[in-house]
C-alpha cells in the first residue's frame, strides 16, 4: 500500500459519519483488507447520483441516451462474459454441509472466507469504496430489514438507488436503532495499479458469490452484473432472507404480486412463482384485453410473505424497482412496461442503441430498425443475423414510475394474498391452467414445478430442469427443509384463507409449433377464470393433475382466431406426456431421501393412481 492511500483510507475511517460501532468496524475492516483509494459514503441525493452517473459517462461505462426520449437515463455495455448470474460459482457456506443441501454449491465457510480474503486483498487499489446503506422492504415496517452494501463499482450504486431504498435516511434509522443490517461485500476485482487505464466494464474472469447464512453475510467477488452484484436482491432478499424466514416463520419468495379488480369491484391479490425469465414483469404489470378489469402492480420479482393475523397470508415487495428482461418487453406485448422506461431516470444493460441515441431490443417495436449498434458495440442491420440485444439485457427503473403501481404498495404490512399461481416455460405436458385439487396439492404443484432453462442464468439455454417454487437458485439453505418450511406455514394458515393455487404455463406449443396461447394482456382471460374459481363460479373439468378449465369457461370476448376447441387442446392432460412427467418427478423427489414431507409423497401417489400409472 503506497503511503498515501494508506492516509486516505485512514482519513476515511476515522470521518465515518455514523454512530453505528458495528458499521464503522466493518467498514474499517474492508477498507484495511481491500485499500481503496478513498471510501466514500453514498446519501441516496439527487446531486450525488447525477454526479455518479457523470463520472460513469467519463469512465466510459455509461452512455447518455436521447434525453428527450429517454431522460437522464443511460446504457451500459458489460463484458460479454458478464451477462448474466452464475448459478455454478454460488455458493451456500453454511457450518454444516448438510444445511446446504443437494441444490446448492458448499464449502466450509472457514476455508472459503480464507479463499475471498485472499481475493478481496487489495481488490479495490485504486477505486473508489462506496459504502451503501439499505432497506428492504419499507423504512417504516415493524422491523425494518437493513442491509449495508461495500462495493468498488459506481454502477453499482447507481442501480442500487434505483432497486433498494438506500442512504442517508436509511442510516440514520438504523443508527438510531443499533439495528442488525446483513453485511454484503462486493467487488468488481479488478484492482487498478498507479497509473492503469480503467475498462468501461471493469470485471474478474474468476467469480465467487457466496453467502455464509448463520452469519447473514454476502460475499461476491468479481462481477458487475445485477443478480451478482446488486446484492440486495438475490443475494439477501432470496437467498439469506430465505433462511431468516425459515427462522421466523415466513417465506421470502421469487414472485410477482398483482392486485385484479373485476367489473363488480372486488379485488384479489394474485402472487406467480416462475422462473427468471420466465413472465413474472409481464405479468405484474398486465394491460388486461377483457372490458372492465382492472390490473394493478405491488412487485415483479420478490415477495415477502408473512402471516397475518387472522391467519391469512400476507405479501410485501421488498424492492424499489425493476430489473427487467428487455428483450420481448414491447409497446404490444406490455405497454405498462414501455410507459414506465419513457419517463426515464432508467439504466439499460447489454440493450442495442438506435442511431439516434436511443435504445431497441429484440420484440420492442414491430418494426426492426435499419441500422443499430449491437450490445457489443458492432454494427447491426436486420441481416446480420444476430440478436442486437444480449438476450438477457434488462432495464432497470423505478417501480414508482408504474402508472398502475398500487397504493398499497407502500404498506409497510402488506396485502393479502388469494391465490398463488406456479408457473414455468414448458412446450409439452403442463396445461395453460390448472386449479390445485387443495392446498397440499397446490404445494406438490410447487415442489415439482420445472421448466425449460433462459438466459437469466449462464450455461445452457431450453434445458428442462425441476425448479422447486421457481426458487431452485435461490433457496439459502436444504432444499427438503424448504419444503418442510412450506408445509409447517400451511398449517400455520387459517383454512378458510389459504390461497387456492394454480399451475400455469403461458409457453406450451401447438403441433405447428406456435403458441398454444397469445399470452401477455390475454393472460386476464386466464386470471378471469383463476377469479371466478375462488368465487365459485367458473365451470371446470376434472383431470387426474388437477381442474381446468372448459373450452368454454375462458373469456374469449375479442379475440380472433381463438376458439374453445383451442382452450381445450391448451388444457390437454395427455396421458403419455404425463408418464415422462411422473418418472421426472420421481427421479427429482429421489434428491431430497428422508427429508421429502410426507405430504408430498402421498400427493405423488395419489396422483400416480389417478393418471392409472
Ligand atoms: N409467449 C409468451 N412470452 C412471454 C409471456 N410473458 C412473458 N414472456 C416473455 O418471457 C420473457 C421474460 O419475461 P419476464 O416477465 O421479464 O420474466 P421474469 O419472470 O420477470 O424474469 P426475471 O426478472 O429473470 O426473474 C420475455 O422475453 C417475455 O417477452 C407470455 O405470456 N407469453
Ligand atoms: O437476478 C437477476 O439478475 C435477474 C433476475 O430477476 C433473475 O435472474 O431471476
Ligand atoms: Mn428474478
Amino acid at each position: 500500500m503506497s503511503e498515501s492511500s494508506t492516509k486516505q483510507v485512514d482519513d476515511a475511517r476515522t470521518t465515518a459519519p455514523t454512530s453505528h460501532a458495528a458499521l464503522s468496524a466493518w467498514v474499517a475492516e474492508v477498507a484495511e483488507m481491500t485499500n481503496p483509494a478513498e471510501v466514500y459514503w453514498v446519501d441516496g441525493s439527487q446531486e450525488e447520483n447525477d454526479r455518479l452517473t457523470a463520472e460513469l459517462v467519463q469512465t466510459g461505462t455509461f452512455r447518455r441516451l436521447n434525453d428527450e426520449r429517454f431522460p437522464n437515463s443511460f446504457a451500459a455495455f458489460s463484458d460479454p462474459a458478464d451477462v448474466a448470474r452464475v448459478e455454478e460459482r454460488t455458493f451456500i457456506c453454511s457450518q454444516e454441509e448438510r444445511d446446504s443441501g443437494f441444490t446448492n454449491n458448499w464449502m466450509d465457510p472457514e476455508q472459503m472466507k480464507g479463499i475471498l480474503t485472499e481475493r478481496f486483498t487489495g481488490s479495490m487499489a485504486g477505486r473508489t469504496m462506496y459504502v451503501i446503506p439499505f432497506v428492504m422492504g419499507p423504512l417504516d415496517a415493524e422491523e425494518p430489514q437493513y442491509g449495508v452494501e461495500i462495493t468498488d463499482s459506481a454502477y453499482v450504486v447507481v442501480s442500487m438507488r434505483i432497486m433498494a431504498r438506500i442512504g442517508t435516511d436509511v442510516l440514520r434509522k438504523m443508527e438510531a436503532e443499533n439495528a442488525f443490517f446483513v453485511p454484503a461485500l462486493h467487488s468488481v476485482g479488478a484492482p487498478l495499479a498507479p497509473g492503469q487505464d480503467d475498462v468501461a466494464w471493469p470485471c474478474n474472469p474468476e467469480k465467487w458469490i457466496v453467502h455464509f447464512p448463520e452469519e447473514r453475510s454476502i460475499w461476491s467477488f468479481g462481477s458487475g452484473y445485477g443478480g451478482n452484484a446488486l446484492l440486495g436482491k438475490k443475494c439477501y432478499a432470496l437467498r439469506i432472507a430465505s433462511v431468516i424466514a425459515r427462522d421466523e416463520g415466513w417465506l421470502a419468495e421469487h414472485m410477482l404480486i398483482l392486485r385484479l379488480t373485476s367489473p363488480e369491484g372486488r379485488s384479489y391479490n394474485i402472487a406467480g412463482a416462475f422462473p427468471s425469465a420466465c413472465g413474472k414483469t409481464n405479468l405484474a404489470l398486465l394491460d388486461p384485453t377483457i372490458d372492465g378489469w382492472k390490473a394493478e402492480t405491488l412487485g415483479d420479482d420478490i415477495n415477502w410473505m408473512r402471516i397475518g393475523k387472522d391467519g391469512e397470508l400476507r405479501g410485501v415487495n421488498p424492492e424499489y424497482g425493476l430489473f427487467g428482461v428487455a428483450p420481448g418487453t414491447g409497446w404490444s406485448t406490455n405497454p405498462n412496461a414501455m410507459r414506465a422506461i419513457a419517463k426515464g431516470n432508467s439504466v439499460f444493460t447489454n440493450v442495442a442503441l438506435t442511431d439516434d441515441g436511443g435504445v431497441w431490443w429484440e420484440g420492442m417495436t414491430d418494426e426492426v430498425p435499419e441500422h443499430l449498434t449491437d450490445w457489443q458495440g458492432n454494427d447491426w442491420t436486420p441481416e446480420s443475423g444476430r440478436p442486437a440485444a444480449h438476450p438477457n439485457s434488462r432495464f432497470c427503473t423505478p417501480i414508482s414510475q408504474i402508472d398502475m403501481l398500487s397504493d398499497e404498495y407502500y404498506s409497510p404490512d402488506g396485502v393479502e394474498i388469494h391465490a398463488i399461481l406456479f408457473g414455468g416455460r414448458r412446450k409439452t405436458t403442463i396445461p395453460l391452467v390448472t386449479e390445485a385439487r387443495s392446498w397440499a396439492n397446490g404445494v406438490f404443484m410447487g415442489s415439482t414445478l420445472s421448466s425449460e432453462t433462459t438466459a437469466a442464468a449462464s450455461g445452457a439455454v431450453g434445458v428442462v430442469r425441476r425448479d422447486p417454487m421457481a426458487m431452485l437458485p435461490f433457496i439459502g439453505y436444504n432444499a427438503g427443509d424448504y419444503l418442510n418450511h412450506w408445509d409447517k406455514i400451511s398449517g400455520l394458515l387459517s383454512a378458510e384463507r389459504r390461497p387456492k393455487i394454480f399451475l400455469v404455463n403461458w409457453f406450451r406449443r401447438t403441433q405447428d409449433g406456435g403458441f398454444a396461447w397469445p399470452g401477455f394482456g390475454d393472460n386476464s382471460r386466464v386470471l378471469k377464470w383463476v377469479v371466478e374459481r375462488i368465487e365459485g363460479t367458473a365451470d371446470a373439468n376434472e383431470t387426474p393433475i388437477g381442474f381446468v378449465p372448459t373450452g368454454d369457461s375462458i373469456d374469449l370476448t375479442g379475440l380472433a382466431d381463438y376458439n374453445a376447441a383451442d382452450v381445450e387442446a391448451a388444457v390437454n392432460v395427455d396421458k403419455d406426456e404425463w408418464a415422462a412427467e411422473i418418472d421426472g418427478i420421481e427421479q427429482w423427489y429421489a434428491n431430497f431421501g428422508e427429508a421429502l414431507p410426507a405430504s408430498l409423497r402421498a400427493e405423488l401417489d395419489g396422483l400416480k393412481e389417478r393418471l392409472g400409472a
